[in-house]
């Protein structure tokens, strides 16, 4: 094994079962293919890959992704019934998440079934499940606002039954992270299988959420690429896994520098468009303007720098704006071959104020020449 470290968190991702839940995404099956072929590359272990209840189509397409992988292991989401588990056999799936509501709005307002009838539930179609040849992961929908009892109830019947993990789902993004970790702790101590976290993002609190499960004891969570998902979306995969060695807190084993070429990827196959602040992956997240913080990093990068860019194969970019600095501007032009004074200097700062404030965005290369071009006539006329 060398100097491999044992995978301390297994990534389960279910950008294409989630993720497509985004309203008006909708991945091609050559799309799938190709995305879970980059997640695999990348070292992600486990994909939740569709809904064979979907009908042909997503069965179709959950076949050609199970054939194109040769190391991730594949999960489908299946109602917890007889119908959804059927339509999931000859796929090539390893697992099968069999979904329930655990929570008395649930239980009493979308299936009306009692809290005996999802124990009881649990049980047969576990059973079920096994016999076909699947591992069992129970999908608790709705555990965040789910009784502590009818959680452990669940726990020990599927225990019972053979399942080898639980989903704890925060089906309405309802947690924080001190309640999360309350949760799983409780479920933890109660359970000896696997506990999978399952994080929505309504509150901005997901990879919060994900990362308080993990300290409390969770085996495996769920992510999506660019955190897309049903509503806010689900924890971002890029966050999780960076947070996760930055803050060492485990290993997910997945090749960080891979993450900007797989956000892509997904965010042109989605539609949808990703924030130039996006953790991890959006547009500006490296790029610095202020003049403090240029200067900074100048004298020594760790000034401002939490996690090195390269760490995800990316860079720092300086760039002139509003809010420059003198280091900051004789440094961009230096860099362009063009050495200034003190007052050129102080011209261009000027300039460059009132520059951002009517093109709001940042000088590209040729807008920052053509700004110097007449103080370095000017120079040229004085000489
Ligand atoms: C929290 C989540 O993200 S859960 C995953 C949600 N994802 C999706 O819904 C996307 C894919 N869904 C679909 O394509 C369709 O909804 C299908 C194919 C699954 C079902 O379609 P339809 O048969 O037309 O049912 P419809 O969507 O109208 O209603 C859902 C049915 O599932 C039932 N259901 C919901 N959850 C469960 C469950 N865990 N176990 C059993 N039945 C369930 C509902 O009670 C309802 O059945 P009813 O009409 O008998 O009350
Ligand atoms: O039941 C599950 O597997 C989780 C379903 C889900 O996506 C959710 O509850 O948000």
């Amino acid at each position: 094994m060398g100097d491999i470290k044992p995978l301390t968190v297994i990534i389960n991702d279910t950008t294409l079962r989630d993720g497509e839940q985004s309203p008006g995404v909708a991945f091609t099956t050559d799309e799938k293919v190709r995305l879970a072929q980059l997640l695999e590359a990348a070292g992600v272990p486990e994909l939740e890959v569709g809904i064979p209840a979907m009908g042909a189509q997503e069965q179709e397409a959950i076949a050609a992704i199970t054939s194109s992988l040769t190391q991730t292991r594949t999960m489908a989401w299946c109602r917890m019934c007889e119908l959804d588990i059927s339509q999931a056999l000859n796929l090539g799936l390893d697992w099968v998440d069999l979904s329930i509501p655990v929570s008395r709005q649930q239980l009493s307002h979308k299936l009306n079934i009692s809290p005996e009838q999802v124990l009881a539930r649990c049980d047969r179609y576990i059973k079920q499940a096994l016999d076909l040849g699947f591992q069992v992961c129970v999908g608790m929908e709705d555990a965040s606002r789910a009784d502590a009892d009818m959680l452990h109830s669940v726990a020990a019947v599927a225990q019972a039954a053979g399942a080898s993990r639980l989903r704890f789902a925060d089906t309405l993004g309802i947690l924080e992270p001190f309640r999360t970790r309350e949760m799983i702790t409780g479920l933890r101590q109660h359970t000896d299988l696997q506990i999978e976290m399952h994080a929505h993002n309504d509150l901005g609190l997901a990879t919060a959420n994900t990362l308080a499960a993990i300290d409390a004891g969770a085996t495996s969570v769920n992510t999506t690429v660019n955190g897309l998902g049903e509503r806010a979306g689900n924890a971002p995969l890029e966050e999780v896994v960076v947070a996760l060695q930055v803050l060492n807190k485990g290993n997910s084993g997945i090749t960080l520098q891979q993450l900007p070429a797989i956000c892509q990827f997904a965010l042109a196959a989605s539609g949808r468009l990703l924030s130039p602040q996006k953790a991890i992956v959006g547009e500006a997240v490296f790029t610095h303007e202020s003049g403090i913080h240029i200067d900074g990093l100048l004298k020594d990068v760790n000034n401002y720098q939490g996690f090195a860019p390269a760490l995800v194969g990316r860079q720092h970019t300086l760039v002139l704006g509003k809010h420059s600095g003198v280091s900051a501007i004789l440094e961009v032009y230096h860099r362009l071959g063009i050495e200034l004074n003190d007052q050129q200097c102080e011209l261009l700062r000027s300039q460059l104020r009132q520059w951002s404030e009517s093109r709001k965005c940042s000088p590209c290369e040729a807008d920052l020449r053509a700004l110097a071009q007449p103080l370095m006539q000017a120079l040229y006329a004085d000489a």
